[in-house]
């Protein structure tokens, strides 16, 4: 397949551009804010861009601006080398990928999420965006749910009677207080990671290793302030 977008462009010194698989949305602020202090001069004005395809070759780099859930599926496949995404996505997609480094941005965690008047239910409903990761929790816990996917404003579900419960993300909690909904298990935290795919990180190790210890060098600096 022959794509003249630039991503297969050279850098100045003749080498293919390293791909790198940036989330639109939450992530790509922290995240490029983060490179930006690793080194990689990405430009502001990409912030508001719907550019999809972004080159830095004065970097030796090239951004593909990607919905996160996606992000795991373009670098297992090797059409991004790298990819950044949140530990949520990446432990519902399983996909074939190295996770390189935790970033330590985007913080937030996957909690059990109830009514405060919870009680066991006959046949329990669980609504969530994750339901690979829902069903094993739940399976793990010896517990029988039914897993029911939503899309997108997961704590309407059992205000409305969709489900008892629901799996969803906690930040800062407003959206719980907001619903008068209340925190019942927490079950990962989350933050997001570097994450390669197998043969670009062979093929490509010098410059992903460059990346990797100047994106540690600017965590490290973060966390000493
Ligand atoms: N409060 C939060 N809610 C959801 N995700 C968060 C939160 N804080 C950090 N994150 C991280 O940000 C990622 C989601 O980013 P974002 O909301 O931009 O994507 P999205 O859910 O695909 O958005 P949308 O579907 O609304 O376009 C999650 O995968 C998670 O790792
Ligand atoms: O604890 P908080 O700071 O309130 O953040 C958590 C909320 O943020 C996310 O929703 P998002 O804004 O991504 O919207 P969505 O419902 O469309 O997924 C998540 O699904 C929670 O609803």
């Amino acid at each position: 397949m022959s794509l003249d977008n630039g991503l297969y462009a050279p850098d100045q010194s003749g080498r293919e551009l390293l791909k790198v698989a940036m989330p639109k949305g939450r992530i790509y602020k922290v995240a490029s804010k983060l490179f930006r202090e690793a080194g990689v001069p990405i430009p502001t004005d990409f912030d508001d861009t719907r550019k999809l395809i972004i080159e830095l070759p004065e970097v030796g780099m090239s951004f593909i601006m990607a919905k996160p859930v996606d992000v795991p599926t373009y670098v297992e496949y090797g059409v991004a080398d790298i990819g950044i995404v949140g530990k949520d996505v990446l432990m519902e997609e399983n996909k074939d990928v190295y996770e390189l480094l935790d970033l330590g941005i985007a913080k937030c965690r996957m909690s059990v999420i109830g009514m405060p008047d919870w009680k066991p239910a006959i046949n329990p409903r669980v609504a969530t965006k994750y339901p690979s990761v829902a069903s094993q929790y739940f399976r793990e816990l010896g517990q029988q749910v039914e897993v029911i996917k939503l899309n997108g404003s997961i704590e309407l579900a059992p205000l409305i009677g969709l489900a008892d419960r629901i799996v969803d993300m906690v930040e800062t909690g407003q959206t719980l207080r907001e619903n008068g909904l209340v925190e019942m298990e927490t079950i990962f935290g989350i933050t997001s990671r570097l994450i390669a795919n197998r043969v670009s990180y062979r093929m490509k190790n010098e410059e992903i290793q460059s990346l990797c210890d100047k994106l540690q060098h600017a965590i490290a600096a973060k966390a000493s302030v």
